[in-house]
């Protein structure tokens, strides 16, 4: 099977390579190569390399920037989905798409089923969610992954942030009224392969299971740098930031679990091995 894969430099793209099952081949341009918000140049690649899927995890994701730069955000989070999908309803291809729990809005007393209504709050979830309607509409044989809270071995991420100002030995205040699950790209990364492999269709919600606040994400990361007790907790209201984010995005698992035919790993072991990996490389 050959897969084409956009965003392969990103924290899932990076994840999504180091986990590549065997008799996968992956073509990943990457950005230089592949300008995914240019249609003929998405046309051109699919036609070139004809992959059976094309699987995308480019998308603009800083939330706050995105307030300010809605053009660049569309373009990006809902212009290319929708070439991807014309793309690959012309050669035959399926497509795996990544989404967001940013298109939820929030108010919810249990975790969000993808048939839930959604509800964004941010130019960042307007586009993410005006990008899996393009897909949608394009025709062509989707799976749209929403996933939460990300975090890996590359780029930018709310745990590696705190990490960074844990081993500095900087205070930091975080929001404890925003519930949700963050996700761990190796997993997430794992899912999306078993999910090609199962062929799988529509919209399935990907986070790691249970569920917490940032300042719960925050509070552990502390501790496992040895610098517990430096997290203010603080609501939604003391801490502005430019982009409002959902109160509540917990993303229920039932969809993804019965495809999988297991169990998802809770967000706590999936967080550990994570900062355990950090702490070995720090180390070295
Ligand atoms: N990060 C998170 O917390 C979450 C992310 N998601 C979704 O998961 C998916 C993966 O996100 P994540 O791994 O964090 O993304 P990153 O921001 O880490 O990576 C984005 C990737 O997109 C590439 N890219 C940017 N612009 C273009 C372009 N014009 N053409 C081709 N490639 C481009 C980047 O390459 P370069 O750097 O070279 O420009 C990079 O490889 C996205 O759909 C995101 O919306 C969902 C929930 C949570
Ligand atoms: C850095 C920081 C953030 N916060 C708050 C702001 C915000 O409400 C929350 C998370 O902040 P960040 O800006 O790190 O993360 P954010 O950009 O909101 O992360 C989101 O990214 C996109 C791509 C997604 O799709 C989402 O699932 C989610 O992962 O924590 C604090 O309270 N204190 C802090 O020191």
């Amino acid at each position: 099977m050959t897969v084409l894969l956009i965003g392969g430099t990103g924290i899932l793209g990076t994840a999504m390579r180091a986990t590549s099952p065997q008799g996968v081949t992956v073509t990943a341009p990457g950005h230089a190569g592949l300008d995914v918000t240019d249609a003929s140049a998405v046309e051109a690649a699919v036609a070139a390399s004809r992959p059976t899927w094309i699987l995308n995890a480019a998308a603009y994701t800083a939330v706050d920037a995105a307030e300010s730069h809605e053009a660049d955000a569309m373009r990006l989070n809902a212009d290319a989905p929708a070439h991807i999908g014309a793309a690959a309803r012309r050669h035959g291809a399926r497509v795996l798409h990544v989404s967001t729990d940013y298109v939820f809005g929030g108010v919810g007393t249990r975790p969000w089923r993808e048939d839930d209504p959604v509800a964004p709050l941010s130019v960042y979830g307007r586009t993410k969610l005006e990008g899996e309607r393009r897909l949608q509409a394009s025709g062509a044989e989707a799976v749209i992954v929403r996933t939460a809270w990300l975090y890996g071995e590359t780029g930018k991420s709310f745990p590696r942030t705190m990490w960074e100002r844990a081993t500095q030995g900087l205070a930091s205040r975080v929001v404890a009224d925003q519930h949700g699950a963050p996700t761990n790209a190796r997993d997430l990364a794992q899912w999306c392969w078993a999910l090609v492999a199962r062929d799988a269709r529509g919209v399935v919600h990907a986070s790691n299971a249970g569920q917490c606040t940032w300042a719960d994400v925050a509070e552990r990361v502390y501790a496992a740098a040895g610098k517990p007790g430096l997290v203010t907790r603080v609501t939604s209201e003391e801490y502005l930031v430019p982009a409002p984010r959902p109160r509540y995005s917990v993303l229920d698992g039932t969809r993804l679990e019965s495809l999988l035919g297991a169990p998802r790993r809770a967000w706590e072991p999936a967080l550990d091995e994570f900062l355990a990996d950090l702490k070995r490389r720090s180390a070295a």
